[in-house]
């Protein structure tokens, strides 16, 4: 049995640790509030996952030294906005030889940041070989309940990511290996815009048609993104790419989708977060996302609109008039463009 310590103590944080516990690891989550802890030392965390119990090998402590002291792998399972500075909080507990295993799905708004650049620039660039991001379709509420799943590990190291891959694989928890870092990070964190995007349309009450155009498009200009930042293709087309897009502009169980349903039904985005009662990454994400946008020159239009929808107050319906006027395009110009000679004149 090793011990395997978790930052945080939220839904995906709680969810992991009974996946975790399943395969006889001795998993100890760190909460930031005593209640909390007493929750899932109790063996139910009421607050973010109730209804299912928690497997005997799962504790809790507020106690960061005691919760990290001898692990042998740390899993970061809080919000990306606090990310670094837990980082900071931990590093000094941390087993040098530990594997680090990041699972939140967000960029760092202040630096536009991926959180591995977070992370190599508090633990240093050779660190970064032990660490490892987990990504894909997987709503807590699902995988609590044993729901069957496939995620993926990517790690700059695939020795690390086959790691990760040992530790968390269950029957019901197929864990697949990805060297892409950066396309695994960027799918995770950028999916959250797109179902923020659907969401609104839902509470428009706008049908299928508009979300899989949403959706498709999505993934257009979030691959755009990725190539333009040393990302590799194929990782779009997979778990951390569509699927978890998918899930995410689907399920009831998503909290950005939630948010953006609130949105489209007239709440103001402080409404619409605080209904949600749980983080809501696409925010901060969308904020990020279009600076990097502009940054990297690429286009990224279904995120400049969701942007003036959360920030500039832009009409939810004006957007989508918006997007459908845009002028004439081919649908795969990237790959049109120099594959085979054409040009969008
Ligand atoms: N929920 C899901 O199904 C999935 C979530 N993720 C990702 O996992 C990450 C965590 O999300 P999720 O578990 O849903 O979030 P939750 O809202 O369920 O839980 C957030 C947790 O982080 C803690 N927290 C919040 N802010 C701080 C802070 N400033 N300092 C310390 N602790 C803090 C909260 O503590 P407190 O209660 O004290 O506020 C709580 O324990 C996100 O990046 C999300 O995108 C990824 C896959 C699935
Ligand atoms: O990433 C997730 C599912 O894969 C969770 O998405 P939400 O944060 O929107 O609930």
């Amino acid at each position: 049995m090793i011990k395997i310590a978790i930052v945080g103590a939220g839904s995906w944080a709680t969810a992991l640790a009974q996946v975790l516990a399943q395969n006889n690891h001795a998993v100890v989550l760190w909460a930031r509030r005593q209640e909390l802890a007493r929750f899932i030392n109790e063996g139910e965390n009421q607050r973010y996952l109730p209804g299912i119990k928690l497997h005997p090998n799962i504790t809790a402590d507020t106690d960061l030294e005691k919760v990290l002291h001898e692990a042998a792998a740390v899993v970061f399972g809080v919000p990306s906005h606090c990310f670094r500075d837990l980082l900071q909080q931990s590093l000094p507990f941390i087993k040098s030889d530990a594997v680090i295993i990041n699972v939140a799905k967000g960029l760092e708004e202040s630096t536009l940041q991926r959180l591995s650049e977070v992370f190599a620039a508090e633990a240093g660039e050779a660190a970064l070989g032990r660490y490892a991001v987990l990504s894909g379709p997987s709503h807590a509420e699902e995988v609590g309940r044993n729901i069957p799943t496939a995620v993926v590990a990517a790690s700059r190291e695939i020795e690390t990511a086959k790691y990760v891959q040992d530790l968390f694989m269950t029957r019901d928890f197929r864990v697949y290996t990805n060297p892409d870092l950066v396309g695994v990070e960027l799918g995770g964190a950028l999916k959250n815009i797109i179902a923020l995007g659907t969401g609104i349309a839902d509470g428009l009450e706008y049908g299928d048609n508009t979300k899989a155009a949403m959706m498709t498009r999505g993934l257009a200009e979030i691959t755009r993104l990725g190539l333009s930042m040393g990302a590799n293709l194929s990782t779009f087309a997979g778990l951390a790419g569509v699927g978890d897009l998918i899930v995410t502009c689907t399920s009831m169980h998503s909290r950005n989708r939630r948010c953006g349903i609130a949105i489209g039904k007239g709440k103001s985005l402080e409404e619409a977060v605080a209904s949600v009662n749980m983080v809501v990454e696409g925010v901060r994400t969308t904020r990020v996302a279009w600076e990097l946008a502009k940054r990297q020159g690429v286009e990224m239009p279904i995120t400049e609109q969701i942007y003036k929808v959360l920030f500039e107050k832009l009409p939810p319906r004006e957007a989508v008039l918006n997007l459908m006027g845009r002028g004439k395009k081919l649908e795969v110009e990237e790959i049109a463009l120099s594959k085979i000679n054409w040009t969008l004149e």
